[in-house]
C-alpha cells in the first residue's frame, strides 16, 4: 500500500552554504573521562560512516550534533547554526533527524499516533499535511500496513524502523543515525540502505555503526574514532587499502598476528602488523584480498 505524498512539508530550510556540520576542537567530558578529546570535522552531503570501538565516543559525538548534549569545549555549528543559543538549537532541531541509540517509544501508542506525536512536537504543518507526512515516512520504512498496531505489538526490528520513520519526518537536511540497522532482517537492511542512499542524494547523514558492510555499501567517507579522537578520515577504499598485502589465508594461527580467526573451512584469516611475508609459524599461507573490515581491524589493532 502506498501512502499519500501530497502536501508534505518542504525540507528543513536554513543557511545553505558551507558544511552541514562543522566541529573545531570539540570536547566533551563525563567527570574526568574525555568522551571527545578535540574533534575537528566538517560533514558534507552523502553518507559519512562513523566507526570505532565500544566507548570510542560515537554516540557522544552524534548527541552533540543533535544538540541533545552540550559539548564542554570547542566550536560546533550544525546547518550553519550554533547550538549555543536557544534559537540556534531550535533551528538545528527543526532541520535534522536524529535516530538515537536505544530509542524510547511509548508502548501504548499505535505506530501512526506515535509518529504523529513526534510530528506535532516538530511542529510539522497543519493536521492534514502532517498526517500525509506521517503516512509517507511510515510507508518509507515499510510500516504503513502496521500503522494501527500498538508499538508494544511490533517486533524489535519494526520498532527500530518506527524510530527511523520519526527521524525522517519533515525531510531533514541532516540525518544522525546511531546504530540504525540493529535488529533489522537482511531484507530490511537493504531497504534501509536504499532509503538512506536516496535520501542523501542532496542531503547528508552521519551513520554510527558496527555493521561494517553498511559502511561499505553506503558511505563515501568513513571516520574512525578512538578514545574520543578522530584517527581516520578517508574513503572506504582508503581504509581497505590499509590492509593491502597484510591479509592471509593460513593453515595455522600464528603467534604474532595482529588479528586471526578460524573460518568455516578450518583455515585462519590472518592480519599481520607489517606488509611482508606471511608469519613463518602460519603453515601454508597465501595472500587474500582485504576487505573494509580487515582495514578497520588492522587500523584499530595498531592503536592497542
Ligand atoms: N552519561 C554518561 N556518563 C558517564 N560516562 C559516559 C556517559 N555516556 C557515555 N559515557 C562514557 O563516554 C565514553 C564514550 O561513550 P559513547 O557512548 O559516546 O561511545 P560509543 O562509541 O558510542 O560506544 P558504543 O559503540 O558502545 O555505543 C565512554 O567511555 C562511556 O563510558
Amino acid at each position: 500500500m502506498t501512502a499519500a505524498t501530497e502536501g508534505r512539508p518542504s525540507p528543513g530550510t536554513g543557511p545553505a552554504a558551507g558544511p552541514l556540520a562543522s566541529a573545531r576542537g570539540l570536547t566533551k567530558r563525563y567527570g574526568v573521562r574525555h568522551a571527545l578529546a578535540g574533534i575537528d570535522l566538517d560533514v558534507g552531503p552523502g553518507v559519512t560512516g562513523l566507526l570505532g570501538r565500544n566507548g570510542a565516543g560515537k554516540t557522544t559525538l552524534l548527541r552533540c550534533l543533535a544538540t541533545d548534549l552540550d559539548p564542554g569545549g570547542g566550536r560546533l555549528t550544525v546547518l550553519g547554526e550554533s547550538p549555543e543559543t536557544s534559537a540556534g538549537r531550535t533551528r538545528i532541531r527543526r532541520g535534522i533527524g536524529h535516530l538515537p541509540q536505544n530509542p524510547v517509544l511509548y508502548p501504548h501508542f499505535t505506530a501512526f499516533s506515535l509518529v504523529d506525536y513526534i510530528a506535532v512536537l516538530k511542529e510539522l504543518g497543519g493536521r492534514r499535511a502532517r498526517h500525509d507526512e506521517v503516512r509517507r515516512v511510515l510507508d518509507a520504512v515499510g510500516l504503513y500496513d502496521r500503522r494501527h498496531s500498538r508499538v508494544r505489538r511490533l517486533s524489535g526490528g519494526m520498532r527500530q524502523r518506527l524510530a527511523l520513520a520519526c527521524a525522517l519526518l519533515g525531510e531533514p537536511r541532516l540525518l544522525l543515525l546511531d546504530e540504525p540497522t540493529i535488529g533489522l532482517d537482511p531484507e530490511q537492511r537493504i531497504r534501509f540502505r536504499d532509503l538512506v542512499s536516496e535520501f542523501t542524494r542532496d542531503r547528508g547523514a552521519v551513520l554510527s555503526t558496527h555493521q561494517i558492510e553498511d559502511v561499505g555499501a553506503l558511505c563515501s567517507r568513513v571516520l574512525v574514532l578512538d578514545a574520543g579522537r578522530l584517527v581516520f578520515d578517508g574513503s572506504p577504499d582508503e581504509l581497505t587499502g590499509h590492509a593491502r598485502g597484510r591479509v592471509w589465508s593460513a593453515a595455522r594461527r600464528p603467534r604474532d598476528a595482529a588479528t586471526a580467526w578460524r573460518g568455516p573451512d578450518g583455515r585462519y584469516r590472518v592480519l599481520t602488523p607489517e606488509a611482508a611475508d606471511p608469519p613463518a609459524d602460519a603453515g601454508e599461507a597465501h595472500p587474500v584480498e582485504p576487505t573494509l573490515e580487515d582495514g578497520y581491524l588492522l587500523f584499530t589493532a595498531e592503536r592497542g
